[in-house]
């Protein structure tokens, strides 16, 4: 029976309001982000949320949430910005500086959702600021995972893995001793190229490459998805966050994309994660971690899981997985610049001005060319990462018509 005691007793241990950040508020894993808010209002008070340059989305998405800043990376945007909320009291910023502000906010959970590179300045000002930190941003663990990693252990901030393979993983290891973990798998979806032959790869246009069989994403991770290299990134991405040697990591094609990651112990015992192929699942596992939320999604059911194949990967058609391997061998500069690399091949693929097999080829051209004249440093700060990025594509850029030409 409810009676007014019990209610007041209830109220009472109602917990204070989190308070979020989103950088990437209107991409994929941000509006998915926003949505899970959005349906308990009560639990999140949000600080801050940033965008690239679509700033009716975002002044749209601040109102929802009841923000108090939102931010736009594109300067000449703020006056838009700013008639967009007026009258709302939130406040405005724009400029790369300004989407760092945002982050740097005081919030207790922080969403690092912006694509690319230029997510590894406000991601890393969201680690030195020491709240938990839920990470979609893989390229930023690309670039610069070793200062990330030593960045947040020193600063006490709590990484929280987003990517759905590396969330599974994190939930499938809360299950063992680190100490006896054999070998981590990342499942990849093979993405919409998986049957075709070489010759029809190489002439795949931006419309077939962008129709992934699975996920609904932002372009630039689909185009990855399809080259594999999203899973080179994500092997990358899982040696720095587990802090597990290359070799103990294996990707398996895993078609129906509903095993997300499994976890091997010595003893022969493997224990995956599995659910819907909606990144509203891993985000909520962050979101409310150490606890669960209802529902954040559609639920499987066991038919569903009745036919689960796992296949090696096929390194000749995808070359992608093979140059990750060997850039965390090589170490140093060259994961940096095969993800700088990579950014300018899928924008050139996208602007139809790079065939698709050339994606992964401008990739391997720019690391030779990167080994040769000398670039090997790790970089041992945010700078130093983003001037390897910056080298790194003014390379790959005076490389495109060598590679273009086959
Ligand atoms: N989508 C997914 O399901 C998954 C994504 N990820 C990773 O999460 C990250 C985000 O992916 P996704 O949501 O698909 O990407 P989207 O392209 O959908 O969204 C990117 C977001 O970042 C903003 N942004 C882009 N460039 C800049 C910039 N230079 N400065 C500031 N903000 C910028 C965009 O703003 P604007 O809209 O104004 O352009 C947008 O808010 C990627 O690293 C991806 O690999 C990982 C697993 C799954
Ligand atoms: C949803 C997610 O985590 C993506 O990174 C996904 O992994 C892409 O699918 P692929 O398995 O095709 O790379
Ligand atoms: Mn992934």
């Amino acid at each position: 029976m409810t009676t007014t005691a019990s209610l007041k007793q209830r109220k009472a241990k109602a917990p204070a309001p989190r308070s979020v950040s989103i950088l990437g508020a209107t991409g994929s894993i941000g509006t998915s982000t926003i949505d899970l808010l959005l349906r308990q209002p009560d639990r999140y008070k949000v600080e801050a949320i940033t965008a690239q340059r679509n700033v009716e989305a975002l002044a749209k998405a601040a109102i929802a949430l009841n923000a108090k800043f939102a931010a736009v990376a594109e300067p000449d945007k703020l006056s838009a910005l700013k008639d967009a909320l007026a009258g709302t009291g939130i406040s405005a910023g724009a400029g790369e500086s300004a989407v760092i502000e945002a982050a740097a906010r005081p919030a207790d959970w922080i969403m690092a959702s912006i694509s690319g590179a230029a997510g590894l300045a406000p991601t890393m000002a969201a680690v030195e600021r020491g709240a938990s930190v839920a990470i979609a941003n893989k390229e930023c663990l690309v670039c610069a995972g070793g200062l990330f990693m030593r960045r947040a252990a020193a600063r006490n901030t709590t990484i929280l893995p987003v990517d759905s393979e590396h969330n599974a993983l994190f939930q499938a290891m809360a299950a063992g001793l680190r100490g006896d973990v054999r070998r981590l798998i990342l499942t990849a979806s093979g993405g919409p190229f998986r049957t075709w032959t070489a010759d029809a790869i190489n002439a795949a246009s931006p419309e077939q490459a962008l129709k992934h069989p699975n996920w609904s994403m932002g372009a630039k991770v689909t185009i990855d998805s399809a080259t594999l290299m999203n899973k080179g990134l994500e092997l990358i991405e899982a040696h720095h966050l587990f802090q597990m040697p290359a070799a103990s990591i294996d990707a398996y094609v895993h078609p129906q994309s509903i095993v997300h990651g499994i976890v091997e112990f010595r003893d022969g015992s493997f224990i995956a994660q599995l659910g819907a192929p909606d990144m509203r699942i891993p985000i909520s596992h962050c979101l409310g971690w150490p606890d669960r939320i209802d529902e954040p999604a559609r639920r499987l059911t066991l038919e569903e899981m009745s036919s689960l194949t796992f296949e090696a990967p096929d390194l000749v058609r995808f070359p992608a997985l093979r140059l990750a391997r060997e850039v965390i061998e090589a170490g140093g500069a060259a994961p940096t610049i095969l993800n700088a690399a990579n950014e300018v091949a899928v924008a050139e693929f996208l602007d139809r001005r790079l065939g698709f097999a050339a994606i992964p080829a401008l990739v391997e051209a720019t690391l030779n060319e990167a080994a040769r004249t000398g670039m090997v440093n790790e970089p041992a700060s945010v700078e130093e990462a983003l001037a390897i990025d910056k080298t790194a594509r003014s390379m790959a850029s005076a490389l495109l018509p060598v590679v273009s030409k086959g």
